[in-house]
Formats: C-alpha cells, structure tokens, sequence
C-alpha cells in the first residue's frame, strides 16, 4: 500500500498517507476507533474498489479470501459442506476433504453441528462457520473483519490460534478487531489513528 486515501462522497478522508507493506507469515491486527474506516479499507483489500488515491498492488497474491462480519451461507447446505467444498475445488478429494473439514469445523468448537444446515446456525456458529471455509480455501490473503466479536473467551483463543496457523502456512491475515486479546495474538499491529 503506497499513500493510500480514503473517504466516502461528501465526507471527510477516512484515512489518507497510509503505506506499509504486508508480508506473509504475518497477521495484522487493523485496529482504530469505530467508524474509523477499518471495513473499509479491508474492501479496499479486497479489491472491491479502488482507494480515492495512492495505491494497492499485490505480489504473489492469486487467492483473496475475505470473512465479513454478516455471514451468508447456502441456507439448506450441512456445516460440513461449506468446509469440504473448498477443499475439494483446491484439489482433494472427498473423503479427505471431509476428514479435514471435519477436523477444522473441531478446531472451532462446529463438530455437533457439522450435520446441520447453515439455515439452523446460531449467529455465533455461522460466523465461525465462514472462518473455518475461509481457512479451508487456503488464501494467499485473508480478510476478517471481528472474528471474536460475538464470542466466549476459549472459542476466541481457537479463532486466533487457527488465523496465525494459517499465516505460518505463509498467508498474510489482516484482522479488523476491537478485541485486545486478538489484538495481542497478531504479530503487528495497523492503527488507523496513525493516518487520521
Ligand atoms: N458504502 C459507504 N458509503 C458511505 N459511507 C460509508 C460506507 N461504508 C462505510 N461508510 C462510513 O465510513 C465510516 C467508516 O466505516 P467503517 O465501517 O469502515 O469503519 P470501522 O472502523 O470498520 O467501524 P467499526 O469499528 O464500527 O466496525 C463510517 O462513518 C461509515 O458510516
């Protein structure tokens, strides 16, 4: 990121001048005050659109994956599939992309309801639930916008853990949180405040 600036129609810059370089084997923790313009510039990540100025470039990037806070789902489709399918268009095949679904829908406290469909997840579990298939795909880049958000303190601890595993995996992770355990999980920290 070169000089980026950012602000939406008729409203001051949300942020501006801001340039870091992201590395893999790194989970960044975007933090700043609400309203502060962290979602955003998660979307501006994800190439969603562009910044007003300054610039984005990715090298080395092909897989974007991205965990917003509503989580959207296939209704009638079981836990288990939105884990496996995945896996499955990555490469593997059934039933070991079942048995590795199975073990991070374990990994974050799904494994009762692996059987169940999306339409019957509390808020919680769905949310964890978009976790477990973001890390399934194997980004290069993974966006999450407050994982822990709506979450007991264990659970939270298994959300972290599984996000740095993947960065050893040699993703980068940006995580936008107000969670000071989280935040304490990452190896860097992106304060918005910096670029007011
Ligand atoms: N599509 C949009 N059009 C216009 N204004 C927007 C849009 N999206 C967000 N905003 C405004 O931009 C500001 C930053 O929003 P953003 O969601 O990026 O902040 P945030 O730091 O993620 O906040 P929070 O911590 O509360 O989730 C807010 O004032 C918000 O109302």
């Amino acid at each position: 990121m070169d000089s980026v600036a950012h602000g939406y129609r008729g409203q001051h810059r949300l942020f501006s001048n801001l340039t870091a370089e992201l590395l893999p084997d790194h989970v960044y923790a975007l933090v700043g005050p609400s309203g502060s313009g962290k979602s955003t510039l998660l979307s501006l990540l994800a190439g969603w659109y562009p910044p007003l100025s300054g610039t984005i470039a990715f090298e080395g990037v092909d897989r974007v994956g991205w965990v917003f806070q509503n989580p959207h789902g296939v209704a009638q489709r079981s836990a288990l599939d939105h884990v496996s399918l995945p896996l499955q268009a990555g490469g593997a095949r059934r039933p070991a992309a079942k048995l590795r679904a199975l073990t991070l829908l374990r990994e974050f406290g799904l494994a009762d309801v692996a059987s169940h469909r999306f339409s019957e997840l509390s808020g919680g579990e769905a949310q964890r639930l978009m976790l477990a298939r973001g890390i399934a795909a194997a980004p290069q880049l993974l966006l999450v916008d407050e994982p822990t958000a709506q979450l007991d303190m264990r659970t939270a601890e298994r959300v972290n853990e599984s996000l740095q595993a993947l960065a050893h995996r040699g993703a980068i992770v940006v995580v936008a949180t107000h969670d000071q355990n989280t935040r304490r999980r990452c190896t860097d920290v992106l304060d918005l405040a910096d670029y007011a």
